[in-house]
């Protein structure tokens, strides 16, 4: 049909008239857009369309500039720390990114790895994968190493998008991976085997709302670690070592190694548990402490055995230890070092330089690192410690965990019964403060029964014979 046929159709005619009558009222741009597009639509034949689709185009093609070349900007993310031997996180936490991204039917090989109960698909050195963020295109490519297998991932992108890729792109996969292993909360222990460190997947369920304590106290541990995360800037502006060490103090059993896994499942930060009385030279301490990658938290517990000449039972034991200025330098000299000298002033001497210089040692060698630290001692004795160790500005938070109060109480009663109110809750509390119980006595009474009348009963009675008992002791 020829395009005046089509005009003097009856139908046309009465389109034509509909949308003169809706132009005339329509109030917007809006509206007379919408109504333009419809009536070219419904008034404008197929042919007459396209022709002049194609017209409109073809003067926007010459009317636009060409499109400029890319300039490409790649970043190496090498699987080690540049300087030292210290794994890249980065690296990781991209290849755990690109698992999720990897299609394997688009791909002719990959890599098959089983890590952590589950598997995880990779690319191998060669090929490339791209990902796209915030409209923006992003290719990761694995290289090998020239020689050996360390590889290194180069992420490249459109040089204009660098901003996108530094300041968003990179902080977003950081992120999300941080994300995805709080989620799980697969916290790695490494232990230390002579002079190198032995990892063991741990899934420790302590978090920091079922550490039992005060909630205060909590609360300023909280803060002051998200304080600590944010002044990279300000350690870096003073020169000091990005590193913050607690002290962790109190009984046996009052969650001194929870509020540590706590700690380190709230930052998804991993453990290293140094053993010391495994650790018989400098050499070998600067070896373990270098090879610990940034995010991770290094722990010495029950600090005040390794130092001193009694154990934790009270009984005598060889001082093993010789950090700092001694001159214990040779593997060699592993088991042959002397024991601590008789006499006490002597013996008080070396002890000192033994541990402030063990602190000395790790501010020197973790102040170039750059990245952020956390140091955990523990003890059940603060009293036995060197007092160099307690001096301000050595180990920034003292936190004292102590008894099981009320508060606390009422954390476990939470975790184990959800239970927020109980017709024995205000005996449970006055008992408790008249009684000094552990966390760990607590949770043990608490875990006997899964019927929490029986469970909360029996633990009255507890507290009652604990408290004749104490009654009973101040008589004699
Ligand atoms: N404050 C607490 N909050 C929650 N659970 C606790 C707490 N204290 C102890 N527990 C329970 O008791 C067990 C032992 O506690 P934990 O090992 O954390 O105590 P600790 O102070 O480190 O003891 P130790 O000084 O003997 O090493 C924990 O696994 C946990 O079940």
């Amino acid at each position: 049909m020829d395009l005046s046929t089509v005009m003097a159709s009856p139908s046309y005619a009465k389109a034509a008239d509909a949308y003169k009558k809706a132009v005339a009222t329509a109030a917007t741009v809006t509206a007379y857009t919408v109504l333009a597009r419809g009536m070219a639509r419904e008034l404008v034949p197929d042919g007459l369309r396209s022709a002049a689709r194609w017209a409109v185009s073809a003067v926007g093609d010459l009317l636009m500039p060409p499109p400029k070349p890319r300039r490409i900007k790649t970043i190496l993310i090498g699987r080690y720390g540049e300087e030292s031997h210290a794994e890249n996180r980065l690296f990781w936490d991209a290849r755990a990114y690109l698992a999720a991204r990897i299609d394997p039917t688009a791909m002719s090989r990959l890599c098959l790895t089983f890590r952590d109960d589950s598997q995880m698909l990779s690319m191998l050195p060669g090929d490339s994968v791209a990902d796209v963020f915030e409209g923006v295109e992003f290719t990761w490519t694995l290289i090998a190493a020239r020689s050996g297998p360390p590889c290194t991932l180069v992420l490249s992108f459109d040089a204009e998008k660098t901003e996108v890729a530094l300041h968003r792109y990179v902080p977003f996969i950081v992120m999300k991976m941080e994300g995805a292993r709080r989620q799980e909360r697969w916290l790695k222990i490494f232990m230390n085997e002579q002079l190198s460190w032995e990892g063991i997947n741990h899934q420790h369920p302590a978090t920091f709302d079922t550490v039992a304590m005060d909630p205060a106290l909590k609360q300023s541990i909280i803060a002051d670690i998200d304080r600590f995360l944010k002044r990279r800037d300000y350690y870096q502006r003073i020169g000091k070592a990005w590193k913050r060490g607690y002290l962790l103090y109190g009984p046996p059993g009052t969650g001194k190694s929870s509020l540590v896994a706590a700690i380190a499942n709230y930052l998804c930060f991993n453990l290293y548990d140094l053993d010391l009385s495994r650790v018989s030279s400098n050499k070998g301490l600067q070896k373990l402490l270098t090879a610990m990658p940034n995010k991770s938290i290094l722990v010495i517990e029950d600090i005040d055995c390794c130092f001193s000449t009694k154990s934790r039972d009270g009984t005598n034991t060889k001082q093993r230890t010789n950090y700092g200025d001694g001159d214990s330098d040779s593997d060699s000299e592993s088991d042959g070092l002397p024991p601590p000298p008789r006499t006490n002033s002597s013996y008080e001497r070396q002890r000192r330089i033994a541990l402030s210089g063990l602190l000395n040692f790790i501010d020197g060698l973790w102040s170039t690192s750059g990245e952020e630290r956390i140091i955990v001692f523990t003890t059940n004795y603060k009293d036995r410690l060197d007092p160099a160790l307690l001096r301000p500005g050595r180990m920034d938070m003292h936190i004292y965990m102590g008894c099981c109060g009320w508060e606390a109480f009422k954390t476990l009663a939470r975790n184990y019964f959800l239970l927020d109110d109980h017709e024995l809750f205000p005996e449970i509390q006055e008992l408790l403060s008249a009684v000094e119980v552990t966390p760990a006595e607590a949770t043990e009474m608490l875990l006997r029964s899964e019927d929490v009348d029986v469970a909360l009963q029996g633990f009255v009675e507890f507290l009652q014979d604990k408290k004749k008992q104490g009654r009973r002791r101040s008589k004699k």
